[in-house]
């Protein structure tokens, strides 16, 4: 069973309540998980206010920060654990998780921990009006027990992209992680202990979202910040939830995002780029393009290239180097995802490739796996141009020109991330000024420099994490002035 790591220990929840994690990959139990609520969550906050103010509070910073690197070394030393666990959860191929999840759940520790350990402070003098002078300096403190509320998509990395700050910054942390992919947040409590970080610092609280651990985090009064990466609506339900003790929010949501290729662009690079953002992960990553839009004198080629690409993608055994392309995190989420692959036949869709169910050998007939679609043909303003599908899945359309092309890729309630490919230098930056997202890419996509800012405008986010900008959210300023 998954249990919660509340203060130190793995428990149980009091209520006796559990649900199934099923592996997405052939639908079987991977195993129970221990539902908590609102006493699980109360217990967790009580051991992160005592290890504030205990242990890691009074703990010199150095040393705090070389046991995060001691984290981050305790993921890379169980790295097969890990990645099983991942891939249990989600069904991703491990050819995937091998280069992205797990890596970036150890590097995110580690370049937070180096990030912290190098921080300048801010301090002036200034001229009073008697003839003498001030000095004024910042210290930077904790904010007090972060509630982290993360998503199933890419569960460690989004887990330790929040912990990493969060913890650098001398806080401790309440997680919630998705009920669909509890399995690396739940080992990593064995490293944290393993490590010898004190208990009560990484608490997980395993359960669901509305009236459950989630809830029940987004209310407490001891939990001071929460961050959370998931869908816009729970970001509103959230919001509205924690109005009422006023915590700082940090959110990433949802996108709904535009890849823009010109017909300058290098074609084959154009096509392996987009063939990525679009089918990466099942789909499933908040950065991945739903809205392709193509120059008109490489439209039908582009649609061919990529609807090859996509007839070319392997399903499987996720485990073999070959597999490619994985499940849909759950049966629910499938139906979601084909309730869009209907809908857009009903607005007039033309069906490149895909559209349905595939049709795979047992196990795989018991997964939750959908065939990678194309779609041309929808009006602007049909609803799978503006929803989020959050599936293997984009539409394609042509443009004439630059205008065209950046009034179509703002035309969204979404602003999380563009890619641009051109090669054209002076068309490149020209659109990307112009492009109403948190991030762009040029002739690349989901290449991440962690000092970079990360996060969307409209509907995508609130705020932004990466570098300077997490250590900022999770910690607080103090001004401290004195008369020289
Ligand atoms: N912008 C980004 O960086 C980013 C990154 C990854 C995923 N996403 C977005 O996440 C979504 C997919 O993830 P998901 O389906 O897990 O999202 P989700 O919003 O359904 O769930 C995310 C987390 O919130 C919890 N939750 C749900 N309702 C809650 C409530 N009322 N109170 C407190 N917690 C609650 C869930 O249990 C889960 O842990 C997509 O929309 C995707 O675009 C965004
Ligand atoms: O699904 C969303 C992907 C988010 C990625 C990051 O937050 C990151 O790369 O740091």
């Amino acid at each position: 069973m998954f249990k919660h790591f509340i203060n130190g220990e793995f428990v149980p929840s009091t209520s006796g309540r559990t649900f199934d994690n099923i592996n997405p990959v052939t639908g079987e139990l991977v195993g129970k998980v221990a539902e908590g609520g609102e006493e699980e969550v109360d217990r967790a906050v009580a051991a992160a206010q005592r290890a504030l103010e205990g242990p890691w509070g009074t703990m010199p910073r150095l040393e705090r920060l070389d046991l995060l690197e001691k984290v981050a070394e305790g993921i890379e030393a169980r790295f097969d654990d890990f990645l099983a666990a991942e891939i249990a959860d989600t069904g991703k191929p491990k050819r995937f998780a091998s280069k992205v999840d797990i890596p970036r759940g150890a590097a995110n520790l580690k370049f937070f921990a180096n990030l912290a350990r190098n921080l300048e402070s801010q301090s002036y003098t200034m001229d009073t009006s008697d003839g003498g002078k001030a000095l004024s300096y910042v210290l930077r403190e904790p904010v007090g027990v972060v509630g982290v509320i993360s998503p199933w998509n890419l569960p460690l990395l989004l887990l330790t992209w929040k912990l990493g700050p969060a913890l650098a910054m001398g806080n401790t942390v309440v997680v919630k992680p998705s009920e669909e992919t509890p399995g690396t947040a739940t080992l990593l409590g064995e490293v944290f202990d393993e490590v010898g970080v004190p208990p009560g610092v990484y608490n997980v609280v395993n359960g669901l979202g509305p009236n459950s651990a989630g809830e029940a985090i987004t209310r407490h009064p001891g939990i001071s910040a929460i961050t959370f990466t998931g869908e816009s609506r729970t970001g509103q339900i959230i919001q509205k939830a924690s109005a009422e003790s006023l915590k700082s929010l940090s959110f990433e949501l949802g996108g709904k995002n535009p890849a823009l290729i010109f017909a300058d662009c290098d074609f084959d690079a154009a096509v392996a780029g987009t063939t990525r953002s679009v089918f990466a992960n099942c789909g499933q990553v908040c950065l991945c393009s739903e809205r392709v839009y193509v120059e008109r004198p490489i439209f039908d080629d582009f649609v061919a290239a990529l609807k090859e690409k996509a007839e070319d993608l392997k399903m499987g055994d996720p485990f073999d180097e070959a597999t490619g392309f994985g499940p849909l995190i759950s049966e629910e989420h499938r139906q979601k995802v084909l309730s869009y692959y209907e809908l857009a036949r009903e607005e007039g869709a033309t069906v490149v490739t895909g559209g349905g169910i595939p049709e795979l050998d047992a196990p795989y007939s018991n997964g939750f796996y959908v065939e990678p679609t194309i779609w041309t043909g929808l009006a602007d303003d049909a609803r799978c141009m503006r929803e989020e599908v959050f599936g293997p899945v984009c539409h394609i359309r042509p443009f004439d020109t630059d205008d065209e092309a950046i009034a179509l890729a703002n035309d969204s309630d979404y602003g999380l991330a563009a890619a641009i490919w051109t090669q054209n230098l002076e068309r490149a930056h020209k659109v990307a000024a112009r492009v109403e997202t948190g991030m762009v890419w040029l002739n690349t996509w989901f290449l991440r420099d962690l000092r970079t800012p990360f996060g969307g405008v409209k509907l995508s986010g609130v705020g932004r994490e990466g570098g300077m900008h997490s250590l900022d959210f999770y910690s607080e300023l103090k001004t401290v002035c004195t008369k020289l």
